[in-house]
């Protein structure tokens, strides 16, 4: 048994037929389909050919299974036609109302389909006379209009177009017009005197086309011809004002849709087919495309002569009519199939024809004596109207009920702040949100009386869950306000930073060529940072913008964030070039003496000091104490400082150190060379030193920067959930602290499970720092006091997952080897993080510890890097619990975190970041000339 094309139910098909002439200005329709099946001609006949379909009615065709197997799929179309019925028939039903669309302006194309033999010249020559005779017809009825008709007529033949009104034509060009789309450059065209010569000239073309034999047909086409009606029609001047349409009529014969195999054709008729299957197949493609589901993409017309002529009428600004003939032989079946597969899909195309009018004069006109066509665009304003005031009562009824429950619920804050007296949701906040140290007036744990801690937990549940979700929006505009400043600080200070780093360095000229390049490049940097800050400044609202705006203006900064962090991953690139070019300076320096010198400059990744710099995912919770102290230790400033030369004395010194001036130098004396050799070595060694502690400084600092502005962009992420949480309760208007405090702890306990299984499964997919999740996990247990942090977790978590999927467009975990943007920082951060806790495998860990731990997590023995083996595999399935479990006791032990919270304290995860002020700032650059110790 055959299979066939699944049917479509007629009531699906969407028809939008209309009577002609009139109709509103844009129709979208589509393509009317229609199959004729014609009777078994005399060459099948005498095959004893079988026929294969039957016309269940007159819209269904089926395929007559001769094994009489399971029935077949009927095709469905808006008309088929059997073997008996007339081309008049098929004219009225199929063709006719599309046809005389040009009539009234719009642009009409009536096609045969299929594959040779099957009938198309035949249908085509009988719809053109059909359409013929109406259209004078019309015309002869239609007195208050005058009508202009001109002709043409094109063969596409081995894709090349000619003129069929011309005997000796040459091939025509195609050319783009900007309005009119494809036009077929010098085409004769002929006004039409009346019927009778309109007849004469298509028999003319009929002759001129290039006709062959095939095994299938005595008299093929071999080519695609169109015949073009342009009507223009304008009403004539005793009837008042003007209206002119202008429209084209095609009528379309095409050349045999089979394959070239099925007509024995070789030489000639082979490479005929070979075009006009480049042509047909194009047709067929396009048909497909535009009968997707959603018209997208590419739609190939310009691959064949064929649909760029016919364009606009595939999809287009036109009325389309499809006659798709076929054999009822079965010989043929294939074909058929073929046919009505195409025909299936032509009948999903949809066009939108609009009236061609040459001026727009037709309101007017019909006002003085107003027709049915007049009314009806009336009628359909009005609709419009209606349907658009309805959408605005819409609209002020959605903002009225938006206003109300905002109402309502601060209401309900100034009620609970009235209640918690000094816990205020604003204050809050603003202790989530700020540096410690700006809210003082907010009371920490441990100035609470004995009461009041007992009523702590509760309280604190209550108010830390009100300030994620019932702020007033004003307290966070101020929030915002307040992290722009914190970046316009931090733009600052790498500006001050960068630019006297580049001073210091030009004025001692230090360093080869590739250190001037590099401070070039450094310049350069400053100055974007600088364009970065000057964008956020300018996009800076006045104090009265509500949050609206200011959630808006910081979304459109967070690109301002990536950006200014990258420019600091430049700078300390840069700077590590810098770093680089001393040293092999030195290097070239040192060569020249044979002993053995280590390198001075310990600025590579594996240094331990440097190594916490790395590990700075946004989650990252390396304390900023721990950090701090660090910095100190690297930044120190040499305790003499005071005790050194004055400036004006170093630099004299300096300058003359270099002895140019130096006679006897010059003279070459061994003694005095020798003596000044070592000089100068020592002079150099001296200056680079300086030097050194300057970058070192200023390469710590840039860190910090660069850490600052992570933080703070998280800070804004955090605050954005607060928001986007505010806005949702604002709309739902739910009651969320009084609801929470109801249902604990009944329901916690559930909550909380299915909230760390989805907190794991997105610290996985966002590549989260693996000492976060273990400190997270082994601090947040279940307690209902963890509740706000849970949420708190959850929600930025989302927001990163969110934010890391517009970015790839994917899903963090599908970016695979090339992730993009800040998924490829994380990744790299938590790469690092893992070398990094392998490092400390040896050391946390005893000898029978890690052996048996690497027998229990299967890592071979003998294998090589058997501890980053051993770290690489934790924390990478969170979808088994035990795994998880497992995973965050290792990196505990690790980390040196215990459950007791040794480093960690809960109140870190409510983002509680550093005040600037409170970090090491960076001192200011000491002159070279200070720290030269001669
Ligand atoms: N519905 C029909 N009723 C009677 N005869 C038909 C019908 N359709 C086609 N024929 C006859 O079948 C023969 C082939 O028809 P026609 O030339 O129109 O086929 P075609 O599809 O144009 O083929 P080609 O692609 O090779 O040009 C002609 O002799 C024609 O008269």
């Amino acid at each position: 048994m055959m299979p066939g094309t699944p049917a479509t139910p007629l009531s699906k098909i969407r028809r939008n037929l209309y009577s002609t002439p009139g109709g509103s200005k844009v129709h979208e329709e589509k393509i009317l389909v229609t199959v004729r099946l014609r009777p078994l001609n005399r060459r099948e006949q005498a095959m004893y050919d079988l026929i294969a379909w039957d016309c269940l009615d007159e819209h269904t065709i089926v395929f007559k299974n001769p094994n009489h197997e399971r029935p077949a799929n009927p095709y469905t179309f808006d008309k088929v036609f059997g073997p008996m019925c007339s081309t008049q028939k098929v004219y009225e039903e199929g063709a006719k109302d599309v046809a005389l669309s040009a009539l009234t302006g719009m642009n009409a194309t009536i096609f045969a389909y299929g594959q040779t033999s099957s009938g198309k010249t035949f249908t085509m020559r009988g719809i053109t006379e059909h359409a013929v005779k109406d259209i004078f017809e019309h015309i002869k009825n239609t007195p208050e209009r005058d009508f202009v008709l001109k002709f043409s007529a094109l063969e596409i033949y081995n894709e090349t177009v000619v003129d069929l009104l011309k005997r000796k034509s040459t091939s025509l060009r195609l050319l783009d017009d900007a309005e009119k789309g494809t036009i077929v450059d010098k085409t004769q065209e002929q006004i039409v005197q009346d019927g009778q010569h309109l007849r004469q000239l298509i028999e003319t073309c009929e002759a001129q086309r290039q006709v062959g034999e095939t095994a299938l047909n005595d008299k093929s086409s071999r080519s695609h011809q169109i015949i073009r009606l342009t009507i223009e029609s304008s009403l004539r001047e005793s009837s008042g004002s003007v209206k002119s349409f202008g429209a084209s009529l095609n009528l379309v014969d095409l050349a045999g849709s089979e394959r070239a195999s099925q007509t024995n054709a070789d030489g000639t008729r082979l490479k005929e087919g070979s075009h006009i299957n480049r042509s047909l197949l194009t047709l067929t493609t396009v048909i497909r495309k535009l009968s997707g589901v959603k018209r997208c993409g590419h739609i190939p017309y310009r691959d064949s002569k064929l649909t760029r002529i016919l364009q606009s009428s595939l999809g287009g600004n036109a009325r389309t009519a499809i006659i798709c003939t076929i054999s009822p032989a079965l010989s043929h079946v294939e074909q058929t199939r073929n046919t009505l597969s195409f025909a299936t899909s032509a009948k999903e195309v949809t066009n939108t024809a609009k009236i061609n009018m040459k001026e727009i004069a037709r309101l007017e006109a019909e006002q003085r004596s107003p027709g049915p066509s007049y009314f009806m665009s009336i009628l359909e304003e009005k609709d419009l109207k209606i349907k658009q005031m309805e959408r605005e009562m819409e609209e002020l009824k959605r903002e009225r009920d938006l206003a109300q429950s905002q109402l309502e619920s601060e209401r309900k804050v100034k009620k609970v702040q009235k209640e918690s007296n000094q816990f205020g949701p604003s204050a809050q906040v603003a202790r989530c949100l700020s540096f410690p140290g700006e809210n003082e007036t907010v009371p920490i744990h441990s100035s609470d009386t004995p009461q009041s801690q007992t009523r702590a937990p509760v309280q604190r549940k209550a108010m830390v869950r009100r300030s994620v979700t019932s702020t007033d929006p004003s307290m966070l505009v101020h929030e915002i306000r307040k992290l722009d400043e914190r970046q316009r600080q931090l733009g600052d200070e790498a500006n001050r930073a960068l630019e006297v780093l580049h001073k210091e360095v030009a004025s001692h000229q230090l360093g080869n060529k590739e250190t001037a390049e590099t401070i070039a490049k450094l310049l350069s940097e400053i100055k974007d940072i600088q364009a970065v800050r000057s964008i956020a400044d300018e996009s800076v609202t006045g104090d009265g913008a509500n949050l609206k705006d200011e959630i808006t203006r910081w979304k459109s900064q967070a690109k301002d964030i990536q950006s200014l962090e990258r420019k600091l991953e430049n700078v300390q690139k840069s700077i590590d070039q810098l770093v680089f070019s001393f040293t092999n300076s030195e290097e070239i320096s040192e060569c020249k003496t044979p002993s053995k010198k280590k390198k001075i400059l310990p600025f590579n990744l594996s240094n331990s000091a440097n190594m916490q710099h790395l590990i700075r995912s946004p989650c990252s919770t390396l304390t900023p104490s721990r950090k701090v102290m660090e910095y100190e230790t690297e930044n120190k400033v040499p305790e003499n400082n005071d005790a050194m030369p004055s400036d004006d004395t170093v630099v004299g010194r300096c300058k003359v150190t270099p002895p140019k001036s130096d006679k006897s130098f010059k003279e070459g004396s061994p003694a005095v060379q020798h003596s000044n050799t070592v000089n100068v070595k020592k002079m150099q060694r001296l200056f680079k030193n300086a030097a050194e502690e300057n970058i070192r400084s200023i390469k710590a600092y840039v860190t910090e920067l660069k850490e600052r502005v992570t933080k703070l962009s998280y800070q804004k992420h955090l605050l954005l959930c607060q928001v986007i949480a505010l806005e949702e309760d604002q709309e739902a208007g739910v009651d969320e602290p009084d609801k929470i405090d109801e249902s604990l702890p009944e329901t916690w306990q559930l909550t909380f499970e299915e909230e760390r299984k989805e907190i794991v499964m997105l610290w996985h997919l966002c590549h989260v720092s693996i000492i976060h999740r273990t400190q997270f996990y082994m601090l947040f247990k279940g307690d209902p006091t963890d509740q706000i942090y849970m949420e708190v977790e959850l929600r930025r978590l989302q927001w990163l997952e969110r934010h890391f999927s517009d970015l790839g467009n994917a899903s963090p975990a599908l970016l695979g080897d090339e992730p993009a943007g800040s998924v490829s920082a994380s990744i790299k951060a938590l790469k690092q993080e893992r070398e990094y806790l392998a490092k400390r495998v040896s050391s946390r860990l005893t000898a029978d510890e890690r052996e048996m731990l690497y027998v229990k997590w299967e890592i071979p023995p003998g294998g090589k890097q058997r501890r980053l083996q051993l770290v690489n595999k934790l924390w990478t399935d969170p979808h088994n619990m035990q795994h998880v479990q497992e995973s965050a006791e290792i990196v505990a032990k690790l980390v040196g975190f215990c459950e007791s919270g040794e480093h960690v304290s809960k109140e870190m995860f409510e983002l509680n970041f550093a005040h600037p002020s409170d970090k090491k700032t960076w001192m200011g650059w000491n002159l070279i000339s200070n720290l030269l110790n001669l």
